[in-house]
């Protein structure tokens, strides 16, 4: 087990978004969490990397909470967000220094799994440059570099196609691909759907701030009863209202206002 969500109600001050929410991902997963604009993904991934608290529930990371030990939970965690944010002032190289640091990797070590990312993502030349002179999918891959180096227990990425080429996507796809070789899970917001059905092993469907449905494609076309349907087809079937008869819930009512 590496994450555990166990009755997750959560969000901003005066507004629950998130309610009773409950799902898992194991070792080695890696996992799609889909959803409507607006529907509590990013949210979830705030609640999950400790920038929100729960109202109520409970979260655990490898059986740890953030309240039981917030660094070691912390580390634990490679988070890519949506929107790169770096420090202005530091070069490539100091981004990754800072990173090792801040996660108590020996420089030499982490310099040494930089270089293959580094190559991978084509900017190994460009280790003394500032964040000003990168481009957006430039930066974010400063971000996915940094994260990666870490390599933690579990990848929180938040939307990862959108800044990137489609050269850089499919770098990414194998990096977690290999990363899930070796134990590692990750858990995904995405809306590129067709792209995420092919290597996603499972996924959670939120709706309004709960989960509708998680499971394979296959068993979500179960769920949906669409046997036939790509993941595409499940999710817009969801804007009209089609949810599925059985959710895969541990007890709890789904409600649809
Ligand atoms: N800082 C905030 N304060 C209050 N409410 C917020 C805040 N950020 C988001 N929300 C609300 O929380 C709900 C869920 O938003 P969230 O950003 O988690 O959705 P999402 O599934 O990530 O959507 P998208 O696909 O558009 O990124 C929305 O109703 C949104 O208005």
């Amino acid at each position: 087990m590496v994450l555990k969500i166990t009755n997750l109600t959560g969000g901003y001050l005066g507004h629950p978004v998130l309610k009773n929410l409950n799902f898992e991902i194991k070792d080695g997963e890696l996992v799609g969490l889909i959803g409507l604009n607006g529907a509590g993904k990013s949210t979830t991934i705030q609640e999950v990397i400790g920038l929100l608290t729960p109202y109520s529930g409970q979260i655990e990371l490898d059986g740890l909470t953030l309240q039981q030990d917030l660094e070691g939970y912390r580390k634990k965690i490679g988070f890519i967000p949506e929107t790169p944010s770096l420090y202005e002032e530091l070069t490539l190289r100091e981004h990754i220094e800072v990173t090792a640091m801040a996660y108590g990797i020996p420089l030499e070590l982490a310099l040494k799994r930089a270089e293959k990312l580094l190559k991978t993502f084509r900017l190994s030349d460009k280790l003394d440059w500032f964040p000003v002179n990168f481009s957006k999918g430039m930066k974010q891959k400063v971000m996915i570099i940094c994260a990666f180096l870490t390599e933690p227990s579990l990848y929180i990425v938040d939307e990862p196609f959108m800044g990137l080429d489609p050269l850089a996507i499919q770098d990414l796809i194998d990096l977690m691909l290999e990363m899930k070789q070796t134990g590692s899970s990750i858990l995904m917001s995405t809306h590129i759907l067709s792209t995420a059905e092919k290597f996603c092993d499972k996924f959670v469907v939120l709706h309004e701030g709960q989960v509708v449905a998680t499971g394979t494609v296959e068993e979500l076309r179960q769920q949906f009863g669409q046997p036939e349907a790509s993941l595409d087809e499940i999710y817009l079937s969801l804007t009209k209202g089609n949810f599925p008869s059985d959710p895969l819930k541990k007890g709890e009512e789904v409600t649809h206002d």
